[in-house]
């Protein structure tokens, strides 16, 4: 630890050991002079991660101590290196002026950041939000709230410990808060997956937590929020603005307020079905998610705004069609669509501007963003109002073109200013008298100090006579030795050096004084004056942030309509009934990643309450089965987010629910692929469904045995049919005999991924087709993979032997019992005068022999047949 051992630590290390302590768990950056400095094992750290020198030094105690820095103003690119790599980051500054201060200087934490709480733009995303959950850890009921500080964005709401994990999952938390004292209860999962951080258990307290949200919204209840009742989601929320006391981030007026998660809103999808059908995270290294494929938002709110409304599909009929129907009227409309994504393209991060103009964070540059974003709303404005569609008219009503801050913006800030407010030229001309005049007298000034030059240099005769400045003495006349002897008696001479002489006069030290005051005043000056403008600019936050929110819903729905035209994408209709009856479907992701050449096969699935309520989906291995399963439940959830689908006709009866469930084996990568987490899992879909559910179930029961999988899988057919619930279910397997269910009961149809047989070959023709299918070509499959040919041959055999008795003894023994090269003999036993080719046959090493040599024997056996 820095400083401990024995001997007298520095006042500078006291300092910091001081502070340190203050802020356990967290990386210290120590502010000395122009440097960032970090010591012990933060310096270590440090250098690792950063790849910078690390150094020892003496602390001023006996033992030396690491050492790792870095200048200042490379913070930026610094911070986020140690915010990503999971690092706590206090940033401790100099507090006061170390030109005004005898001793030492005060230092303080001025910021902690950690992965949940950054204003950094280095460290955020600007495609995604940057969330901090909190999770108060109950039995029956977990508090979930979010929060992202760069934003303002604060939800908050409770559930069953599945609802918090399918949120947390959708939300994506850069890092979570929970309470010490529920450690064991929390998943350890959370653990391996978040970046988590524990805070005390006072803090977890519902009086407390209430009371700070109060305080921070000042208001006497939480009623207006909707969330008054909420009492786990209160203390998940009020534990959120403790932590960001404890980190130091105090300026918090642009969280204006906290709204619930309503999870009756949207359809419930649980966190397998987020992940299985890759909505925001591909499962494998390389894979592409939905999101990817819908995204053509041009705005990062958009992007931001987009990623939710796919974890959260609706289910308001409503709401489905009002962003269907503005969808399809931004499609129609080929000016209007240019014409709003144009200026949207010129609208920057606006939610993100304008939290740091609440918490008077923006710099210059960023002011100027925030202008050329207000600029541009005001012609979508009239764009939205010039269709004469009522719809897009309503758009245009909730946007404000904040035309008094704009025109404030444009006559005071500077069109090219620089990054900080201090550095000069950040406020136009004509704005302040004062300032103008400040800046002649400083502009002028300069002017007069080279008359000066120009009239002295003449006077004295010394041609190479200049003027200069530093701090130490201001301005002085520089003359060489040459011409020491011409210097005139008045001059006062300052400084001595090999070559030159330095030299100050009374009329210079005026002008001096003139000039460095002007600068300064003036510097003043033009800070007030930003600082106003950022003032003004604050009143404008809760009119921006509804502008933000608005542009970023017009960008995801012109997004919608650009991706409609693009991929072909048809207006779903959303109907009242339950069925669900897509015409060539098409698998969004899948049809972008075939080989060129090759043309996505659409499907139709029909799907209704009463003779279309399970489709038994039988084929072969990589027919594409999965493929149909995942793109329904695609299309579902493309249309209720408002959002056109890749099929020719699909009508949508609104569902609630959607489940998935994969066999066991291919979740492996997940490292929880347990025959036992397949069964809980399924268990739980089996004890949660709706009228309006829809199930997809991939190769259900293929962890365990064939006989235990087959009965488990025909069991939950069963129960998913004789529910009262008029449970939708696509259900692909390789289990055939499951095929037989459709005769015993109406609800169920079979229906298979066809494929051809050519000779040896299987052809995927990738067409859904009524009826049950024979067998699974698994073995076609496996050959396909280069699977050595003696594997191949015999999986034959043992197939053709179990496949004539049907697997009436037990399995083990039959296969066991399976004679070898029971193929060929059958073969050849029946005819001898196949000797000579048996022979030629046997004479052959199928492991080694090329497919050039194989037809060549085959060409020579033919040849010997005909012999014969
Ligand atoms: N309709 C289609 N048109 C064109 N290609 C398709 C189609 N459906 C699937 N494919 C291609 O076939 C591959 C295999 O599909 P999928 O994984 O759905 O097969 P599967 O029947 O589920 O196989 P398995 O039983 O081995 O899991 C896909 O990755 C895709 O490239």
């Amino acid at each position: 630890m820095a400083g401990k051992s024995a001997g007298k630590e520095t006042p500078l290390m006291k300092q910091y050991n001081q502070i340190k302590a203050k802020y356990p768990g967290a990386m210290l950056l120590f502010r000395v002079g122009d440097f960032y400095e970090t010591f012990g094992e933060d310096a270590v750290t440090a250098a690792k991660v950063l790849d910078i020198v690390l150094t020892k030094r003496s602390n001023g105690a006996a033992a030396k101590i690491e050492l790792a820095g870095f200048p200042h103003h490379a913070l930026d690119s610094y911070l986020p290196k140690l915010v990503r790599s999971g690092h706590r980051v206090a940033i401790c500054d100099q507090l006061e002026d170390p030109k005004s201060v005898k001793g030492i200087v005060k230092r303080g934490v001025t910021e902690l950041v950690t992965p949940g709480l950054s204003f950094n733009d280095n460290v955020l995303d600007r495609s995604k939000n940057n969330f901090l959950a909190s999770i108060h850890v109950n039995k029956d009921s977990w508090g979930v709230a979010f929060l992202d500080l760069s934003t303002g964005e604060f939800l908050t709401t409770q559930g069953n410990k599945q609802y918090a994990e399918k949120l947390i999952q959708g939300f994506a938390p850069a890092e979570i808060i929970y309470n010490k004292a529920q450690r064991k209860n929390f998943d350890q999962g959370f653990s391996e997956r978040y970046n988590t951080y524990t805070l005390e258990d006072w803090v977890y307290q519902y009086d407390f937590t209430y009371e700070k949200l109060t305080n921070h919204f000042k208001t006497n209840s939480l009623k207006g929020f909707g969330v008054e009742e909420m009492e786990h989601g209160i203390v998940a929320a009020g534990s959120i603005l403790q932590y960001l006391e404890d980190t130091e981030h105090k300026d918090l007026a642009h969280i204006s307020a906290i709204s619930r998660i309503e999870e009756e809103k949207y359809v419930w999808l649980d966190r397998f079905t987020i992940r299985n059908l890759e909505l925001i995270a591909p499962q494998q290294p390389g894979g592409v998610p939905l999101i990817d494929i819908l995204d053509k938002t041009v705005s990062p709110m958009g992007a931001r705004l987009l990623k939710k409304w796919l974890v959260l599909p609706l289910k308001d009929e409503y709401l489905i069609k009002q962003r269907l129907n503005r969808v399809e009227l931004l499609v129609k409309d080929e000016k209007l669509r240019e014409g709003v994504i144009s200026h949207l393209k010129n609208i920057n991060d606006l939610e993100r501007l304008i939290s740091k103009v609440a918490v008077a964070r923006i710099n210059p540059r960023e002011m100027v963003q925030l202008r050329k974003s207000i600029e541009n709303t005001q012609p979508i404005i009239s764009l939205l109002e010039a269709s004469g569609e009522t719809e897009l008219q309503k758009i245009a009503e909730r946007l404000s073109p904040c035309e008094t801050l704009l025109e404030k913006i444009t006559t005071e800030l500077a069109d090219d200013p620089p990054l900080n407010s201090t550095q000069g030229n950040v406020i136009k001309e004509g704005v302040d008298e004062r300032l103008d005049e400040l800046r002649k007298i400083a502009f002028s000034g300069k002017d007069y100090l080279a008359q000066i030059q120009q009239r002295e240099m003449e006077r004295t005769g010394i041609p190479s006579l200049k003027i200069a400045y530093n701090k130490v003495f201001g301005y002085y006349l520089e003359v060489t030795n040459t011409h020491k002897d011409k210097v005139p008696p008045e001059w006062i001479r300052k400084q001595t050096l090999v070559n030159s002489e330095r030299y100050i006069t009374e009329e210079l030290k005026e002008y001096e004084d003139k000039i460095l005051n002007a600068e300064d005043e003036l510097h003043v000056i033009e800070h007030n004056l930003y600082n106003e403008l950022i003032r003004t600019a604050a009143e404008y936050v809760a009119q921006i942030q509804e502008n933000a929110r608005v542009l970023a819903m017009l960008d995801c729905l012109a997004s919608y309509a650009y991706l409609a035209l693009k991929e072909k994408y048809v207006k779903p209709e959303i109907m009242d009934h339950r069925n669900i009856d897509i015409k060539e479907g098409r698998h969004p992701v899948i049809e972008k990643q075939l080989p060129i050449g090759e043309e996505y096969v659409p499907n139709d699935v029909y799907l209704d309450d009463s003779d279309n309520k399970i489709l038994i989906i039988t084929g072969p291995n990589m027919a594409g089965k999965s493929a149909l399963l995942r793109q329904t439940a695609l299309i579902v959830i493309m249309s209720q987010i408002g959002c056109f689908v890749p099929a020719k006709t699909a009508e949508i009866g609104i569902v609630d629910k959607i489940f998935t469930r994969v066999g066991a084996s291919d979740n492996l990568s997940q490292g929880e692929s347990t025959f036992m987490v397949e069964m809980t899992e399924t268990a739980s879909i089996l004890n949660n469904l709706s009228d309006r559910s829809l199930v997809l179930m991939d190769e259900i029961g293929r962890g365990t045995s064939t006989y235990d999988g087959i009965s488990i899988a025909w069991s939950i057919v069963e129960y998913l049919h004789n529910n009262d619930l008029p449970v939708k279910t696509l259900f692909a397997t390789h289990y055939h005999e499951l095929n037989q269910l459709a005769d015993d009961f109406g609800g169920i149809k079979n229906f298979n991924v066809s494929v051809k047989e050519v000779g040896n070959k299987i052809i995927f023709m990738r067409k859904l087709k009524e009826g049950g299918s024979e067998h699974s070509f698994g073995i076609h499959v496996a050959q396909l993979a280069g699977m050595p040919n003696q594997v191949v041959l015999r999986a034959h055999e043992i197939l053709q032997h179990l496949e004539k008795d049907k697997l009436s003894k037990n399995e083990k023994e039959k296969i066991a019992s399976v004679p070898k090269n029971n193929f060929q003999l059958s073969m050849f036993e029946a005819d001898p005068a196949f000797e000579e080719v048996k022979g030629l046959i046997d004479g052959l090493d199928i492991n080694t022999i090329s497919p050039v040599e194989a037809l060549l024997k085959l060409n020579e056996i033919k040849m010997m047949m005909k012999k014969d």
